[in-house]
């Protein structure tokens, strides 16, 4: 635990998952400061964040613009390295790490999927999802099987030869969500995974991220929309910078949020039927 004092945390109501509470961490975030140095000011984008993820949790990271979500997520990715604090992902301490040994984590460890999808339009659904194992230099049978059992897992199993523009939006974040479990990692890191598709398409997906997480999966997202959030297991709040709340989704409050998502769908289904 870092030692440095934060004179800028306010208590929280700090809440862990019973199921999850006794796994090992897949992160940890310990009084975590980010600041960004700039001509004129100094912005403090965070300001002595910390929280826990166990290995199988599923949290949902929220707050106003500002609120230091995306400089979290990019210190999560291995992106960028705090100012002050520790970031544990697994047993490694990322404050410590050199840029090298950062772009190591981040490319082997840590599974991102964007909105944007961000996949190689020349390449088919396979090859997009060994992307990550290219980088590294590793790419034989071995590696082609395990792409085509993950095309499987995401329900692509007969596109494996497709290139993006021959699949729909949800398709492609199928494609996203395939690579980037491609290296067995810590966490899915997802910023915004639903931003760009239709409630059904998101509800799918969401249906996907449930299914993986019941697997054993730990997901962690960047989300603005409270439909999202309601289908993690937790919720983290942010706010100027500071962990505002940390508030678990019961199973119920979770199952009926997908009971009313899927009602919404059908509903939306049936009026453009008529
Ligand atoms: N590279 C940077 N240089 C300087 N200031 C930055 C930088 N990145 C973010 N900030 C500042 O840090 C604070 C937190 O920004 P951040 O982008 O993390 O918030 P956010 O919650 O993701 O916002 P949004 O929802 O609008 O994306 C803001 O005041 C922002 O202006």
């Amino acid at each position: 635990m870092s030692s440095v004092h934060n004179p800028y945390a306010e208590p929280v109501s700090t809440t862990r998952s019973p199921s999850t509470a006794s796994r090992p961490l897949a992160t940890a975030i310990r009084n975590v400061t980010k600041e960004y140095v700039l001509k004129s000011e100094t912005v403090r984008a965070l300001r002595g964040v910390s929280f826990d993820v166990p290995e199988g949790d599923y949290v949902a990271i929220m707050g106003p613009s500002g609120s230091g979500k995306s400089t979290l997520l990019n210190l999560l990715g291995c992106l960028d390295k705090p100012s002050a604090g520790q970031l544990l992902l697994g047993q490694d301490d990322i404050s410590k790490m050199s840029d090298d040994q950062l772009a190591e984590v981040r490319c082997r460890r840590i599974g991102f999927v964007f909105q944007s999808y961000n996949l190689i339009q020349q390449l088919t659904v396979v090859e997009n999802i060994q992307v990550p194992l290219y980088y590294q230099g590793r790419l034989g049978s071995k590696e082609n099987k395990r792409a085509v059992e993950l095309a499987e897992v995401v329900g692509l199993g007969d596109r494996l030869d497709h290139r993006p523009q021959q699949l729909s939006g949800g398709q492609q974040q199928r494609v996203a969500i395939a690579r980037s479990l491609v290296n067995d990692p810590y966490f899915i890191l997802a910023d915004e995974a639903t931003g760009n598709l239709d409630s059904k398409t998101t509800e799918e997906i969401l249906t996907l991220f449930d299914r993986l997480n019941s697997e054993g999966r730990t997901i962690i997202m960047v989300t603005h929309e409270d439909d999202v959030s309601r289908r993690a297991k937790r919720i983290v709040r942010l706010k100027d910078g500071l962990l505002k709340s940390d508030t678990i989704n019961s199973e119920e409050d979770r199952q009926s949020a997908r009971r009313e998502q899927r009602a919404n769908v059908e509903a939306l289904a049936a009026r453009e039927a008529e």
